[in-house]
């Protein structure tokens, strides 16, 4: 498999205050990765060098062997790469269906002006529905978006995001604040989207990072502490005083 994500010695200072310290990652095409660490790691940091949101001080990045570390991030998010929430903020007094039929016009590059054209939006229905049977929403199509759980609606985030038909899909802390039954509904959803993607999560619940990941990487003070599957990373060392010296949620 061909690397999907390349970090090669990133490293982002704040006056002075290195939070990423020459990190050097590599994302596999088709796996699901995730970036775990505790309280003030850096991971949030590197997440959002990766997704452009930040501009590192030093290093390189690349997706699919193409420099991006001085793109924007609609620059990324046009080669494929999506960071959710990015793009798809969800419209709380449309339905559903609509707000992933906006999303697909939005995706296609057409006018705003044409939102509230219903001949123009119908022609999304079909492949709006699609998305939405996808996330498990199909028996809410109607609902408005306001109306649905918390984790419902991230799944509808997540199907606003699919719509744009990325090819990497990076996730910040999907599962922050959810009830345990949504975290199930929102893992099974990640499995079954990275079938044919890569994924890219940070993640603070661990049993949520060692049922999916298929490698981990662990973050300390700004720099790589370990990386591996779940049953090596949890074993290392480095990784348990780290974790038990700084604390984590
Ligand atoms: N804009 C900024 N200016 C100055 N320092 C920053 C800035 N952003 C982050 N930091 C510092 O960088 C370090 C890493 O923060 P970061 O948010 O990346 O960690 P994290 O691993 O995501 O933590 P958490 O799990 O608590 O969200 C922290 O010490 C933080 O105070």
């Amino acid at each position: 498999m061909q690397v999907a994500l390349e970090a090669r010695g990133l490293t982002k200072e704040f006056r002075g205050f290195v939070a990423v310290n020459d990190v050097s990652l590599k994302v596999t095409e088709g796996s699901i990765h995730a970036l775990i660490g505790p309280n003030g790691a850096g991971k949030t940091t590197f997440f959002n060098l990766l997704t452009k949101f930040l501009q590192p001080t030093s290093g390189t990045i690349t997706y699919f062997g193409r420099d991006i570390t001085r793109m924007s991030p609609a620059g990324i998010a046009r080669l494929g790469m999506v960071r959710s929430f990015q793009i798809s903020a969800v419209f709380a007094d449309l339905s559903v269906l609509e707000n992933v039929r906006i999303a697909l016009q939005r995706a296609r590059g057409e006018s705003y002006d044409f939102w509230r054209s219903e001949k123009v939006l119908a022609r999304y229905d079909g492949e709006a529905r699609g998305h939405v049977d996808d996330v498990g929403l199909s028996d809410f199509v109607h609902h408005r978006a306001g109306e649905l759980s918390y984790g419902r609606k991230r799944a509808l985030e997540i199907a606003t995001t699919l719509a744009l038909d990325p090819r990497m899909l990076l996730l910040d802390e999907p599962m922050a604040g959810m009830a345990q039954e949504d975290v199930t509904r929102i893992s099974a959803l990640i499995r079954r989207i990275a079938r044919n993607r890569t994924i890219l999560m940070v993640e603070h619940n661990l049993s949520v990072v060692a049922d999916l990941s298929d490698r981990i990487t662990v973050l300390a003070r700004g720099e790589i502490l370990a990386e591996g599957d779940y049953a090596t990373v949890s074993k290392a060392p480095a990784v348990i005083d780290a974790y038990i010296g700084a604390g984590h949620d």
